[in-house]
């Protein structure tokens, strides 16, 4: 790569030591970085034992904002309104539009209550209830997310949570308009210009000011990611993010240069963003790697990117569609695209990803603003065993069990001989006691 002398690596997926190559490739133990974990340690400990003067001594001293008290650190709704009208009409329209779309998508998966009744009249059931107040982290350190906003208010907002409470670390002060008319579009309740490990444990402990909440959701750095680890169980967490991820699948139909900026606008985010083409045609893979090297140079922000594809990228030569969907599944990831002129067969390969784009338009960038489906996903292979950020993260279950005196005696027997053999006779009491005689 000329522009830092560092290049993406070329890899086969033939040659025999390849899946080692890969997986320690995909290896990636961000939060267990031992210097990230003292100062987690630190940090977590000093909030939760002092409140708002924490806060503000680690908001002085990682964001370089000097304020004397945490009021200072809330922005009140007008300023909210204020960014929103200050926008231009373009990017007004471009925040309502996407928050539409995404709003539409999220409204399907809104779970409802249910339940049913036995032929004895007992009735069961599941009762849906939206989470009373929930801690949003937008990250702001690097660069601002306003499309986080949007991806995690919204559905917030669909399951119908009590109050939302936004957390964004403004570095220097600067204040980014487009992240405040977000959370005025989407209607957040609160917001508070802390970030990193001291706004998760606010969120999680609540300060004098800062009420404590029931659930954290939303990425961030490794500082962000590690604090959320440790809070869980005091309060709930989506997930643990970590850095962004993109996996291309090419059988060499579509454009080189389209494909080499797909790879760029996920390697942009982190020097530790990951992303990988998997490619059927080596021709292909030379025109993707001469349209990296020429169009590099061309980007802002091509230290990042440069970094990012020589620590975590490559170009791989796979020797079939078939060989790249079984690498697809054990890499996981978060975003996987189907460059393909003939996509559709080979959605039903993919069992592992946290969304799949499919053919040449469905570019990874709509996605993140704007198609409607949430751009928060599962990383590190987690797309294994979880899901998209969604409205079911906002929503919680609990059992309904309304039992009929004639259920009581059918179940009551059940329970007792089960309770007997446990060794649990006040258990099996309560239920005999019930039986009629
Ligand atoms: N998965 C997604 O959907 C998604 C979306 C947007 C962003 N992201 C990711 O979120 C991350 C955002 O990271 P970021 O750094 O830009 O913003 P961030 O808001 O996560 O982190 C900034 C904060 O980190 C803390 N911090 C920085 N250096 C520290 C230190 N030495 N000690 C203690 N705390 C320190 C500071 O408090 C600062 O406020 C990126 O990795 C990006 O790729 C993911
Ligand atoms: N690609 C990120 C998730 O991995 C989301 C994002 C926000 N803004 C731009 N991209
Ligand atoms: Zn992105």
């Amino acid at each position: 790569m000329s522009d830092s002398g560092r290049r993406i690596r070329r890899l086969d997926a033939r040659d025999p030591d390849f899946l080692s190559t890969l997986d320690a490739l995909l290896a990636f133990e961000g939060s267990a970085d031992a210097r990230i974990d003292a100062a987690v340690t630190e940090i977590l400990g000093a909030v939760r034992t002092t409140g708002d003067p924490a806060v503000i001594e680690y908001t002085r001293r990682f964001d370089r904002l000097d304020v004397k008290s945490m009021a200072e650190l809330e922005l009140p709704r007008s300023e909210l309104r204020a960014a929103l009208d200050s926008l231009t009409v373009e990017q007004r329209e471009a925040l309502r539009i996407a928050a539409d779309r995404v709003r539409i998508y999220h409204e399907r998966q809104r779970a409802e209550s249910w339940d049913y009744v036995e032929a004895d009249g007992t009735r069961l059931g599941q009762k849906v209830t939206p989470l009373d107040r929930v801690g949003l982290y937008v990250p702001g350190g690097r660069a601002s997310y306003p499309s986080s906003v949007l991806m995690n208010a919204v559905p917030a907002k669909v399951a119908g949570v009590g109050e939302l409470i936004m957390v964004v670390p403004t570095p220097n002060g600067e204040k980014n308009p487009l992240v405040l008319a977000a959370a005025a579009i989407t209607g957040v309740d609160r917001v508070f210009t802390i970030g990193g490990a001291q706004a998760v444990a606010a969120l999680a402990y609540g300060t004098q000011t800062l009420p404590q909440v029931d659930k954290i959701v939303g990425p961030g750095n490794a500082y962000v990611a590690e604090a959320k680890r440790r809070v869980f169980g005091t309060v709930g967490i989506d997930m643990v993010a970590g850095p962004s991820e993109v996996l291309v699948i090419s059988d060499g139909s579509g454009h080189a240069d389209w494909v080499a900026m797909d790879l760029f606008a996920q390697a942009e985010h982190d020097e530790l963003a990951q992303s990988i083409l998997l490619c059927t045609d080596a021709a292909f893979l030379d025109a993707v790697e001469a349209s990296i090297e020429r169009l590099l140079p061309t980007m802002p922000r091509r230290e990042t990117i440069a970094a990012s594809l020589a620590n975590r990228g490559a170009l791989i030569h796979v020797a079939s569609l078939e060989q790249a969907c079984a690498i697809a599944n054990r890499i996981a990831p978060e975003h996987l695209e189907l460059s393909l002129d003939e996509p559709e067969p080979w959605i039903d390969r993919i069992r592992h990803a946290g969304a799949i784009f499919v053919g040449h338009w469905a570019v990874e960038a709509l996605g993140d603003y704007c198609a409607g489906p949430n751009h928060v996903l599962p990383t590190m292979r987690s797309a294994r065993f979880s899901s998209p950020l969604g409205v079911y993260d906002f929503q919680k279950r609990t059992s309904i069990i309304q039992i009929s005196e004639a259920g009581a005696q059918t179940l009551g027997r059940i329970a007792s001989t089960l309770a007997h053999g446990e060794g649990l006779q006040a258990h099996a009491r309560s239920a005999e006691m019930r039986l009629h005689k």
